[in-house]
């Protein structure tokens, strides 16, 4: 068993009277990739905008790398290594390919308002480097030779890996992808998949929210199942999709109007996928 890069000990936040993430417990493997499943409105989101310093927890505790990071704001957790994509990544599509990674670099860099507006020496520097990362980004998703295109004119597929890109210029050790797959066929979901498993065999830990229970079931080595905030399941895809709560949960949720159904039905997924 590899050792874990990120630990979460009773987690959870209250909005309200809602208990959207409720005493989880859980752990991501270095070097692997986790999937976070659950039904609609399960507290996925929100676990991902816990560990990545949106939301502070009611209750809990976050590790990363042996560090408590409970309490850190969010370029704090970006710095000490750990970078997420969004549902909808907001792409700027009259900027450059490049000048839109370089935007995600810069949160890693010093130099401020101050430095860019008087172009100091640091400012300089900074844009130099601001400039290789997001280059080293582009060339790890692919991307390099568009460089210089306006990210508009990119397919969907390629915007998504400009979204990526960002997240990797910040250069971080665990990856949290939010609905990666969300708007992509089948063949770019099958592109994506390989990006993925590129990138872990590169060092990168992952971890991942996603519905198309195809990807989920092709890519993950494990799997944590949330429902009502909660942690209901833990395993391989094996396991988990014939964890008798797991498939209560999907089957529920569906019976009230859950959308387990955008898992496509005849795809490897077990009876979870099914549901
Ligand atoms: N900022 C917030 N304020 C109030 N309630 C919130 C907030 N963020 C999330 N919630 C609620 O917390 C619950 C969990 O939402 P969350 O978006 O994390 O679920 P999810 O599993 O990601 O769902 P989906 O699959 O639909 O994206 C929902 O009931 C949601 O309405």
């Amino acid at each position: 068993m590899p050792d874990s890069l990120l630990e979460v000990q009773d987690l959870g936040i209250r909005f309200g009277g809602l208990h959207a993430v409720r005493d989880v417990t859980a752990s991501l493997p270095a070097g692997q990739i986790t999937a976070i499943i659950g039904p609609n409105g399960a507290g996925k989101s929100t676990f991902f905008n816990l560990i990545s310093g949106f939301y502070q927890p009611t209750s809990g505790r976050i590790r990363f790398a042996g560090e408590d990071i409970t309490r850190l704001k969010t370029h704090e957790v970006v710095s000490r290594g750990i970078a997420r994509t969004f549902q909808t990544t907001t792409i700027y599509k009259e900027l450059t390919v490049l000048e839109g990674v370089m935007i995600g670099h810069r949160v890693r860099t010093r130099a401020g308002l101050f430095d860019a507006l008087l172009r100091t020496g640091r400012e300089r520097r900074d844009q130099a480097e601001s400039h290789a990362g997001a280059m080293r980004a582009l060339e790890r998703v692919g991307l390099a030779a568009q460089a210089h295109l306006p990210a508009g004119a990119l397919t969907q597929e390629g915007q998504k890996r400009v979204g990526i890109a960002m997240a990797l210029a910040s250069d971080p050790r665990l990856l949290l992808l939010d609905e990666p797959a969300a708007g992509m066929n089948p063949e770019e979901t099958v592109n994506l998949m390989a990006l993925i498993r590129e990138l872990v065999a590169g060092g990168l830990t992952v971890a991942l929210v996603e519905h198309k229970m195809s990807l989920v079931m092709g890519l993950a080595d494990g799997i944590v199942v949330l429902h009502h905030g909660q942690k209901i399941a833990q395993g391989t895809p094996q396991q988990v999709s014939r964890d008798p709560a797991v498939v209560e949960a999907y089957l529920g949720s569906h019976a009230h109007g859950g959308q387990m159904g955008q898992a496509e039905p005849g795809q490897h997924g077990g009876e979870a996928s099914h549901a």
